[in-house]
C-alpha cells in the first residue's frame, strides 16, 4: 500500500506502507502508481515527496513474490512515469534505499537522505541485476568505475559515502521527512530536465573498452561461476556505449535470463535461509521466540592460539570486555600483539578507533571470577578441557556460561565435568573467528535453553551468522566433512593427483578444494585426531597402518605424509609444495607423485582414470548424504541449517544455495541412484550407502526442499 496526504497545501506526501522493510509489492506498486496520479492530477499539488512508514524508505522489490505468479502494475513503467513528472519529486530516505528501493529513488528528480541510511543494489547478491534502470542510471549519475562497484558486490553504503559519490544530493541528522517537504516546497515550478537522470550522457572514460575488461576478469575471478555478477558488467557496459532506450532493453535481456535462472532461485533461497535459522528450536519444544537470553557484558576466553585470539577480537569488536587467559609465556605475549594489529587494522577498516582497553591480559583464571559467559579454546584433547572446566567452575562466579569452542569433542561428557551441565554449550567458530560469519551452537542433553538463547544472541551481537544443532561427533559441519575428505583420500588411492580432485571441486565452486584447504588448515590436525580415535596407529604385526578399520576401508595416505613431516603450508610441505614454510603458492609436488605410485603399488592398487564427474558425485554425494543422516538424527533440525553452515563455514558456492538446496536441484532420485552405484562399487565403505531419510523421500515423491521439514516430522517416527 502506498498513502497519499497533502502538507502545507502544496506538497503530496506518498508514503510506503508495507512493514518491516516497505518491500515493493504488488499491493505496493499498485499504491504508488494511484498515488503518484493522484498527485500529477490534483492542481493544488506543486511537488511530491515519496518516504516509507516507520522511517523505512525501502527494502526492494519483494524477494517472496519472486517465485510465484507475478501480479500488479510492473516496476519499470511506474519508475518512468515518475521521472517524466512535470512536478518535482523528491524522495526521503531514511533507514533504507536498496535495490528496487534505491531505483524508485533514482527516478526521482532529488534525492535526500538521513545521516544513518544504508544505500545499494544488492540485486546481484539474489542473483539478479537492478533492472528497474538501475543498471543504466547509476553509471549515468556516478560514473563507470564506481557503479560498477556498487553493481558488482552489491555493497550498500552510508549516506555519507553515496553523498561523495553523488547519489544523493543532500544529508541530514533532522526529520528527513521535514526536511524533504520543506525542500520540495522550495524546488516547485522549477525546470526538471537537469535532474532527470535518464537523460544525462554516462560519463566518459579514458578507455572504455580496458575498463570493462579490466572488470570482467576481475569479477570472473572471484565469481566462482556465478553468472549475476557478469551480467551486472554487461549491463553496465550497455549503459556506457548505448543510448538509454537500447541500455535499458539489454538490461531486460539479461535480466530474464537470470530472472528464472538456477542460481538466482539457490541465492535468493540462501537469502531466506539465513534469516530461518535465526528461529532456533531445541528437541525440548524451547525456541527462539519463548526463552530469554541471559545478560552478557563481561566475557572471557582461555587460550589464545589460532583461534582464541580472533575469538578475542570479535568480542571486542562487538563491544564486550574481555578477559585474556593464555597459560604459555611466549604465546601470551605473541597473542597479545597479534590481537591489537588485528583490532588496528580491523578499526581502519571500519573508520572508527581501536577498542583496546576492554582487553584484560592474564596468565591466570582469578581475573575470570565475575565475567557473564567463558569462551574456552585450548587445545582439542579432552583430559585437558576437562581439567579447564573444572578451574572454570570452581572460579567463576554462579550462574557464569561456560562454552567451549571444540571442533567436535563430546559437549555432554565435558559437560558431566562441571556441577551446572545446563550452563555448558559448544560455541564453534570457524578459523578465523573474527572474520568467517559462521557459528554453531552446539546444545548437549543438559544445556538449558537459555545458556543457548544466550549463545545464539551472542553470536548475533558478533555479526555471526548462528545455527543452533544437536551434540554428535563433529556436529554437523565437520562430521559431514568426513565422509567427503574420505573420498578424495580414495579417490588419491584410486588413481587421481591431488591437483585434479582440487580442480574439479574448485571448478564447481569451492574456494579450495579439499588438498588445498587441508594444506592450508595443517594436515597434522586431522593426523591427531585419527591418532586419538586409535585409526591412524600403525598394526603391530605388520608395522603398517591398516586399510581396513572396524570392517570399513580407511586410507592412511594423509597419516604417511604426516609422517614424512608434511604438514601444509606452515612446513612447506604437504599434498603440494610452497616455497617455503608459511608459504601460499601451491605447486604440484613430484614427491608426491612418486609417492602416491609407491604406495599403490606396495598395496597392488592399479591406478585408473579418474573422470573429474566422479570426484564430483562421490565427494559430494558422500557428504550430502551424512547431512540426510544429521536430519534424520535431528542433529540438524532443517536443511537450511547445514546449508547456511555450508555456505558461510565452508565456503560452499552460495550460486548452488548448499549441499542440501543442490540435493534438491539434482534430483533425489538420482544422488540415491548414483550413491547405489558407488556403494556396490566400493561396499566396504559405508557412508555411500543412501541413508534411510532419503531412501523415504525418494520412496514418497522426492518432495521439494521447502516441504521436507514437515514431511521430516511423520518419516522421522517411521525411521
Ligand atoms: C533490508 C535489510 C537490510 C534489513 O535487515 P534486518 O534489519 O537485519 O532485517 P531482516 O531480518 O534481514 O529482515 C526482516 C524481514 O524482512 C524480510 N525482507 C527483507 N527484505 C525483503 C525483501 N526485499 N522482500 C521480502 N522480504 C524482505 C526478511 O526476510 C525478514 O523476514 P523473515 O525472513 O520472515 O525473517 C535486509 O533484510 C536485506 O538486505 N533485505 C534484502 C534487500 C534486497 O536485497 N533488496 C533487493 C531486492 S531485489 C530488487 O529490488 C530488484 C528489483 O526491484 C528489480 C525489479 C525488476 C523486476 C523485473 C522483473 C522482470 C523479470 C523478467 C523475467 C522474465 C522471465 C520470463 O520470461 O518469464
Ligand atoms: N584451528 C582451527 O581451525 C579451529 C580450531 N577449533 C578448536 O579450537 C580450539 C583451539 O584450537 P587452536 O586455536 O587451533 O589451537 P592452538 O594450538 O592454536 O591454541 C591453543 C592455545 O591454548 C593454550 N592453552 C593450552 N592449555 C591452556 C590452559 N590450561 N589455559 C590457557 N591456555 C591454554 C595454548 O598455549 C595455545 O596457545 C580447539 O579445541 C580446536 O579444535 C575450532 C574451530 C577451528
Amino acid at each position: 500500500m502506498a498513502q497519499f496526504s497533502r502538507v502545507s497545501g502544496s506538497v503530496g506526501l506518498i508514503t510506503l506502507q508495507n512493514p518491516p522493510v516497505n518491500a515493493l509489492s504488488a499491493a505496493v506498486r499498485q499504491g504508488i502508481v494511484d498515488t503518484v496520479n493522484k498527485a500529477l492530477q490534483e492542481p493544488e499539488v506543486k511537488s511530491v515527496v515519496i518516504c516509507g512508514q516507520n522511517k523505512v524508505f525501502c527494502g526492494g522489490a519483494d524477494i517472496k513474490s519472486f517465485r510465484g505468479v507475478m501480479t500488479g502494475p510492473p516496476l519499470i513503467p511506474m519508475i518512468h512515469a515518475i521521472e517524466a513528472s512535470t512536478k518535482p519529486v523528491v524522495a526521503a530516505i531514511e533507514g533504507i534505499a536498496l535495490g528496487g528501493g534505491l531505483e524508485l529513488a533514482l527516478a526521482c528528480h532529488y534525492r535526500i537522505s538521513h545521516t544513518k541510511a544504508r544505500l545499494g543494489l544488492p540485486e546481484v547478491t539474489l542473483g539478479l541485476l537492478p533492472a528497474a534502470a538501475g543498471s543504466q542510471r547509476l553509471p549515468r549519475l556516478i560514473g563507470i568505475t564506481a557503479a560498477l562497484d556498487l553493481i558488482t558486490t552489491g555493497r550498500h553504503v552510508t549516506a555519507a559515502e553515496a553523498l561523495q559519490l553523488g547519489i544523493v544530493d543532500h544529508v541530514t541528522d533532522q526529520n528527513t521527512v521535514d526536511v524533504a517537504l520543506k525542500f520540495a516546497s522550495s524546488v516547485a515550478g522549477k525546470p526538471l530536465d537537469a535532474r532527470r537522470i535518464s537523460l544525462y550522457p554516462c560519463p566518459p572514460s579514458d578507455d572504455t573498452d580496458a575498463l570493462f575488461e579490466e572488470a570482467m576478469q576481475r569479477v570472473r575471478r572471484s565469481a566462482r561461476g556465478a553468472i549475476a555478477p557478469v551480467a551486472c558488467v554487461q549491463a553496465v557496459r550497455a549503459a556506457a556505449t548505448l543510448p538509454y532506450a537500447q541500455g535499458l532493453e539489454r538490461e531486460k535481456e539479461l535480466m530474464a535470463t537470470l530472472f528464472t535462472s538456477g542460481q538466482a532461485r539457490a541465492l535468493q533461497y540462501s537469502f531466506f535461509a539465513q534469516r530461518a535459522v535465526g528461529r532456533w528450536s531445541m528437541p525440548s519444544g524451547a525456541q527462539w521466540d519463548t526463552v530469554e537470553p541471559l545478560p552478557v557484558q563481561k566475557t572471557a576466553v582461555i587460550g589464545l592460539g589460532t583461534m582464541g585470539r580472533g575469538i578475542v577480537v570479535a568480542l571486542t569488536q562487538a563491544g564486550f570486555s574481555v578477559v585474556a587467559v593464555e597459560t604459555h609465556e611466549k604465546q601470551l605475549t605473541q597473542a597479545k600483539q597479534a590481537i591489537e594489529e588485528m583490532l588496528i587494522r580491523g578499526a581502519k577498516r571500519r573508520g572508527v578507533t581501536p577498542e583496546h582497553d576492554t582487553i584484560t591480559y592474564s596468565h591466570s583464571m582469578e581475573p575470570v571470577a565475575n565475567v557473564d559467559l567463558v569462551i574456552e579454546a585450548v587445545f582439542e584433547d579432552m583430559v585437558l578441557k576437562e581439567k579447564v572446566f573444572q578451574q572454570l567452575s570452581a572460579v567463576c562466579k554462579p550462574g557464569t556460561l561456560l562454552c567451549t569452542n571444540t571442533s567436535g569433542l563430546d559437549i555432554d561428557h565435558l559437560a558431566s565435568k562441571t556441577p551446572n551441565p545446563e550452563l555448558v554449550v559448544g560455541m564453534h567458530f570457524f578459523a578465523p573467528a573474527h572474520v568467517m560469519k559462521l557459528l554453531e551452537v552446539v546444545y548437549g542433553r543438559q544445556s538449558s535453553p537459555r545458556a543457548v538463547a544466550t549463545a545464539m544472541q551472542l553470536g548475533k551481537k558478533m555479526g555471526k551468522v548462528s545455527v543452533a544443532v544437536g551434540n554428535c561427533l563433529g556436529f554437523v559441519g565437520n562430521r559431514m566433512l568426513k565422509p567427503y575428505m574420505n573420498q578424495a583420500f580414495f579417490l588419491l588411492e584410486e588413481g587421481a593427483s591431488p591437483e585434479l580432485v582440487d580442480q574439479a571441486l574448485e571448478e564447481f565452486g569451492f574456494i579450495m578444494g579439499p588438498f588445498r584447504m587441508s594444506d592450508l588448515s595443517g594436515i597434522d590436525v586431522g593426523w591427531r585426531i585419527r591418532k586419538e580415535e586409535g585409526l591412524a596407529v600403525p598394526d603391530q604385526r605388520t608395522g603398517q597402518i591398516p586399510r581396513m578399520q572396524k570392517g570399513c576401508r580407511y586410507s592412511p595416505v594423509g597419516d604417511l605424509i604426516c609422517e614424512q613431516g608434511r604438514f601444509g603450508q606452515k612446513t612447506g610441505q604437504g599434498w603440494y609444495r610452497y616455497d617455503k614454510p608459511g608459504g601460499r603458492v601451491a605447486r604440484p609436488d613430484p614427491w608426491m607423485q612418486t609417492f602416491l605410485n609407491q604406495y599403490r603399488a606396495t598395496h597392488g592398487l592399479v591406478p585408473r582414470r579418474i573422470d573429474p564427474k566422479e570426484v564430483l558425485e562421490r565427494c559430494l554425494y558422500a557428504l550430502i548424504n551424512e547431512g540426510f543422516q544429521t536430519l534424520e538424527e535431528g542433529i540438524a533440525a532443517a536443511p537450511e541449517d547445514i546449508d547456511v553452515i555450508y555456505v558461510f563455514g565452508y565456503s560452499w558456492p552460495q550460486h548452488r544455495g548448499g549441499p542440501m538446496f543442490y540435493a534438491d536441484m539434482v534430483g533425489l532420485e538420482k544422488i540415491m541412484d548414483r550413491l547405489e552405484h558407488y556403494h556396490q562399487a566400493h561396499p566396504d565403505v559405508p557412508s555411500l550407502q543412501p541413508c534411510n531419510l532419503l531412501r523415504k523421500l525418494v520412496a514418497i515423491g522426492s518432495p521439494p526442499i521447502h516441504k521436507w521439514s514437515q514431511v521430516m516430522k511423520t518419516l522421522r517416527s517411521q525411521l
